[in-house]
C-alpha cells in the first residue's frame, strides 16, 4: 500500500465557504496528498451540476463524498443560516465517525490522517479530536473577524459587550487595537438578525468557533499576513495562506453552485481597457425591488459599460423587475449574467472597478487583481471588510444610504466617478495586488505558511508527530 497521506476537507454548506475550501483542497492535492472532500448531498448536487461540460477529472487526487444535512424535507430551512448551522452540526456528530471508519477500513486508500474543516463546522473537529485524528480549522473570513470572535469572552468580562451581544459603550464602537478598524454599532458580525433570540444563537456559533480554534492543531486562514498583521498577531498559531485563487491551481473543481456564464469574458474582450464597472454581490445578499431599480438607474446614469451579476434568487423570492425601458436603453453597454467566472472577470484588463457586497472571498479576489472597490456591505463580516477596504487599505470608497436606507442612483453615479478619478486609490490597489502576489511566491509569507502545513501533514504519516 502506498504511503500517501490522506486528509478529509469539510466545508460549511454555503457558497462563500465551499469555494475557498475547494481551492484549498486543490492546493493540498497538488502536493501529492490524497484529499476526500465531504459535502452535504444537497451541495454536492449543485457543484456537480455547475460543472456542466467540465468533466470530473478521474485522475484527480480529490474524491468527493457526501453526508445528509438532516434537512431533506424542509428545503427552505437551508436558506436560514442559523437552522442550517444547527442541522449540519447534528449531521456531523451523527455521520462523520462512521464515514471516517468506513474510509479507513477500505483497502483502496490510506486512512485519514487529518480533518481539515471550516471553523464554523466545529462539530467535525470535535469528532476528529475524539478519534485522535489531527485537526486544522479553516477560516474563510478575515483575521479581523476571527480576532473579534476570539476576544468575545474578554470583551464580555471587561463589560464592553453586554451578555446579549450589544456594545455598551456610548458610541457603540468595539476596538481591538488602534491598528484594526473599530466595529461600529449594528455592524458587529453577530448583529445581523433582527430578533434578539436569533442574535443569541449567533453568539452561540461564535462560542463554537472559539472552541473549534481551541481544539485545532492549525488555524488556516484565507488571508495574507502583511495585509493585516495586527489582527493576525492576536490569533495564536494562525497560518495565513491566502489569497486562495482558483486561477493559481489546476482542475475545474472550484466549488461553484451555479454554472459560470463565460459569454461575459468575450464581451469584456470587446470593451476598452479599464472601462467596465463590475457589479456582483456574492451568493447570499439580496436587494429590495426599490433598491434594485435604483442600482439599475445608477448604472445607466454612468454612461459606461457595466457587467452585472443578477442571481436568480437576488430579489428575495421575486423576479427582478427592471425599470421601464432600461434593458433597451443600456443594450449597447450593459451585460447581465446570472453567475460570472468572477476571478477571470476581476483579472480582465477591461474592468475598472468592482461594486461589491464585500464578502471576504470577493474582497481577497478584487484585492489580488488590483481592482478598486465600491463597497455595499449587506451583513455580518462585510461591514468590517468594507472598513479594511476603505479605511485600512484605502483601495475603495463606500456608498452611503439616504435617510430612507436607500443607496440612490445619484450616490452611485457620484461615487463611481469619484473612484475612477482617484489615482491614490488606484495606486494603493496596485501595491496591495503586489503584496498578495508576492506572499504566494517562494519565500513569501503565505507560501512559507502553506509549506509548513504540508510538511506537518506529511510528518503525520511517518508518525513523527505524536503531539496531536
Ligand atoms: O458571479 C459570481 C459571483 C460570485 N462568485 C464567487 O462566489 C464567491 C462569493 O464569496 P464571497 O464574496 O465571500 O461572498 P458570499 O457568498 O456572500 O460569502 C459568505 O461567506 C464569506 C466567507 O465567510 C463571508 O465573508 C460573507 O460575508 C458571506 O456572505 C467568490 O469566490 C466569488 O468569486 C462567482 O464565482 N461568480
Amino acid at each position: 500500500m502506498s504511503r500517501q497521506p490522506h486528509v478529509l476537507v469539510i466545508p460549511y454548506p454555503a457558497q462563500g465557504h465551499v469555494a475557498p475550501l475547494m481551492k484549498l483542497a486543490t492546493k493540498i492535492a497538488e502536493r501529492a496528498i490524497k484529499v476526500t472532500v465531504v459535502n452535504t448531498q444537497f451541495i454536492h448536487k449543485k457543484i456537480i451540476a455547475s460543472l456542466q461540460e467540465k468533466a470530473e477529472d478521474s485522475s484527480s487526487q480529490i474524491k468527493l463524498v457526501t453526508i445528509p444535512d438532516g434537512l431533506e424535507l424542509q428545503a427552505a430551512d437551508r436558506e436560514d443560516p442559523l437552522k442550517l448551522g444547527e442541522s449540519v452540526a447534528r449531521a456531523m456528530r451523527g455521520c462523520l465517525r462512521d464515514l471516517i471508519e468506513k474510509i479507513n477500513q477500505s483497502n483502496d486508500c490510506e486512512p485519514i490522517r487529518c480533518v481539515i474543516a471550516d471553523v464554523t463546522v466545529g462539530s467535525a473537529l470535535e469528532v476528529a479530536e475524539s478519534m485522535g485524528i489531527a485537526r486544522a480549522a479553516v477560516v474563510p473570513f478575515g483575521p479581523g473577524s476571527l480576532a473579534l470572535s476570539l476576544q468575545f469572552p474578554k470583551l464580555l468580562e471587561a463589560g464592553i459587550i453586554d451578555p446579549n451581544g450589544f456594545a455598551i459603550l456610548n458610541d457603540g464602537l468595539i476596538s481591538l487595537s488602534d491598528e484594526i478598524p473599530a466595529w461600529k454599532r449594528n455592524e458587529y458580525t453577530w448583529s445581523f438578525p433582527d430578533e434578539p433570540s436569533e442574535q443569541k444563537i449567533l453568539l452561540g456559533i461564535i462560542c463554537a468557533v472559539i472552541q473549534a480554534v481551541k481544539i485545532s492543531n492549525w488555524i488556516i486562514n484565507n488571508s495574507v499576513y502583511e495585509l493585516d498583521s495586527p489582527a493576525c498577531d492576536l490569533i495564536p498559531n494562525i497560518l495565513p495562506i491566502g489569497p486562495l485563487l482558483a486561477s493559481n491551481h489546476s482542475g475545474d473543481l472550484d466549488g461553484n453552485f451555479w454554472s459560470e456564464d463565460s459569454s461575459c469574458l468575450s464581451w469584456l474582450d470587446e470593451q476598452a481597457i479599464r472601462s467596465v464597472v463590475y457589479v456582483a454581490f456574492g451568493s447570499v445578499a439580496v436587494l429590495s425591488q426599490q433598491q434594485f431599480a435604483e442600482l439599475a438607474l445608477g448604472l445607466e446614469s454612468l454612461q459606461k459599460p457595466f457587467l452585472w451579476v443578477i442571481r436568480q434568487d437576488f430579489m428575495n423570492g421575486s423576479r427582478a423587475k427592471f425599470p421601464d425601458g432600461f434593458i433597451e436603453r443600456v443594450s449597447n453597454r450593459g451585460k447581465i449574467v446570472e453567475w460570472a467566472p468572477q476571478e477571470k472577470v476581476l483579472g480582465h484588463s477591461s474592468v475598472a472597478c468592482f461594486i461589491s457586497h464585500c464578502g471576504w472571498n470577493s474582497t481577497m479576489e478584487g484585492l489580488s487583481m488590483g481592482v478598486p472597490f465600491l463597497c455595499w456591505p449587506y451583513f455580518s463580516d462585510q461591514y468590517q471588510n468594507r472598513n479594511y477596504i476603505c479605511e485600512a487599505w484605502k483601495i475603495g470608497l463606500q456608498f452611503f444610504a439616504d435617510e430612507n436606507g436607500i443607496i440612490t442612483r445619484q450616490e452611485i453615479q457620484r461615487k463611481v466617478l469619484t473612484l475612477l478619478k482617484n489615482d491614490d486609490i488606484r495606486s494603493n490597489s496596485l501595491k496591495l495586488k503586489e503584496v498578495a502576489r508576492k506572499s504566494l511566491l517562494g519565500g513569501g509569507s503565505s507560501f512559507r505558511n502553506f509549506e509548513s502545513f504540508i510538511s506537518d501533514i506529511k510528518m503525520l504519516i511517518s508518525g513523527c508527530d505524536s503531539t496531536l
